[in-house]
């Protein structure tokens, strides 16, 4: 089965040609001010301007005000929201976009609840939970921790070019997801990495 691919936290135009050219499904742009990979508005505008039809463009926030959210679909046309806050099912679908719930996994995680909450989000991505953090911490979280999930779900959480085929063997999500593990340092993407990753994954892929 293929498996798809979403590359995250991009900022500038180089690194998005080499995602794109090596073949990632989606590509996940910050807007959270606190984050090293945050994008400005006119930057993502003219990003997302630019990125070819078939890739999909993914905007990414936490606990936003309903105001900004309005500026970023109107201003870029972003093709999926992704949420990765403490927001609600009827927060996310208040756009009528399509979108994507990232959930923190950890032991006290109620997958059956979560896609009863989540019915009509296009995937749920599941990533680590480190507290005080709200996502793209470069951390692994314990795999075996996942429930039962009828909805497709992405893997997330400190994938790296070594160890996502490892990880797709091991929990056969239907997408992954990376942010640090292609970057030299935090928030600096890392293009040999980024197409490392890109041919690990489709590696899998090809065989599966
Ligand atoms: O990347 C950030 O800084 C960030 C900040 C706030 C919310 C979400 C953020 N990133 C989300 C992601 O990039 C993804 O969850 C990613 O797949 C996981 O990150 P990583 O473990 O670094 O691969």
């Amino acid at each position: 089965m293929m498996i798809r691919s979403k590359i995250c936290g991009l900022q500038n135009p180089e690194d998005i040609q080499i995602a794109v050219n090596a073949g990632a499904d989606a590509l996940g742009f910050v807007f959270y001010a606190k984050s090293p990979r945050n994008v400005e508005m006119n930057v993502a505008k003219s990003l997302i301007r630019n990125v070819p039809g078939f890739v999909s463009t993914v905007a990414l926030v936490v606990n936003e005000q309903t105001s900004v959210i309005d500026q970023i679909l109107k201003q870029t046309q972003v093709n999926y929201l992704q949420f990765h806050g403490d927001e609600s099912g009827e927060a996310c679908r208040q756009f009528g976009v399509n979108y994507i719930k990232a959930i923190r996994v950890n032991d006290q995680t109620n997958f059956a609840a979560i896609q009863e909450e989540f019915y009509d989000a296009k995937l749920l991505l599941l990533d680590a939970y480190v507290p005080g953090i709200p996502g793209g911490t470069g951390q692994t979280f314990d795999w075996s921790l996942i429930g039962n999930l009828e909805k497709p779900w992405a893997l997330a959480g400190g994938l790296t070019p070594e160890n996502v085929k490892y990880a797709i063997d091991q929990v056969h999500p239907f997408a992954v997801d990376v942010s640090g593990g292609v970057e030299k340092s935090k928030g600096v993407k890392d293009p040999l990495k980024i197409k490392q990753f890109l041919q690990q994954v489709k590696a899998v892929s090809n065989y599966e």
